[in-house]
């Protein structure tokens, strides 16, 4: 599943976030990839063990906490600290797959990538190029979004950061071991999800709503990996 989740981030989240990142020193993105990403990786990115990715990190997780879309659609078990990334003057990512197993910063366990997130901190108009290009069973999906936006994928997708060949593209991204690792049971877990809180909303606790609340809850209990 591919989903556009708008305003995770508000206005002013995102101008701090984008001021704090003006005054950090980036480094080359190669230094935190695996062998076949570093041969198509042309980017810059904030060290992930800088005090300052770090706090913005913690903001960002913050931001996630507070919304139920990013919380039923990856429906999470562990995330990795937020990155951040910056494209500009052509820099790029060709075609990869993220790697199937990252270690956590500053902790003793490793995380198994899921879901993939991108979300972006500066608006379309800033800058050409640079769209996340997502290649799956129905096709390629090119997506630049508003800043605050952020936008989940499969991690067993093949993407790409088309070159940005005006202005700068500055996103956030990070990864997430799902409770749910399989992403058609993820999805279907998602769509009835949000059905059963739309009719929640329309008719309220009814028996069938606590029936289908009590089945989406077992579907979870039989399929969860904690
Ligand atoms: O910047 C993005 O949108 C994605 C970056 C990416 O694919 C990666 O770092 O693995
Ligand atoms: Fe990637």
């Amino acid at each position: 599943m591919m989903l556009h989740i708008p305003g995770v981030l508000t206005l002013d989240e995102v101008n701090y976030l984008r001021q704090r990142l003006q005054e950090t020193n980036w480094v080359d993105g190669k230094q935190t990839v695996g062998a076949q990403g570093a041969l198509v990786k042309q980017n810059r990115q904030l060290p992930e063990h800088a005090e300052i990715s770090i706090k913005l990190g913690q903001m960002i997780l913050a931001a996630l906490k507070k919304n139920p879309i990013f919380y039923s659609a990856a429906l999470p078990l562990r995330i990795v600290p937020p990155l951040f990334n910056a494209y500009a003057g052509g820099e790029h990512y060709g075609l990869h797959v993220d790697g199937s197993i990252r270690q956590v910063p500053h902790a003793d366990y490793t995380l198994r990538t899921d879901v993939s997130s991108t979300l972006f901190l500066c608006d379309p108009d800033e800058y050409d190029g640079g769209e996340l290009e997502v290649i799956d069973t129905y096709g390629a999906h090119e997506v630049k979004l508003p800043a605050g936006d952020l936008i989940l994928y499969p991690s067993t997708s093949l993407h790409q950061v088309k070159p940005v060949t005006r202005g700068v593209r500055v996103c956030s991204f990070f990864w997430t071991q799902s409770l749910i690792r399989d992403d058609a049971r993820r999805n279907m877990l998602f769509e009835m999800d949000q059905h059963i809180q739309s009719l929640r909303g329309q008719i309220g606790d009814s028996t069938e709503v606590l029936g289908l609340t009590a089945q989406y809850h077992n579907l979870i209990r039989m399929w969860a990996e904690t």
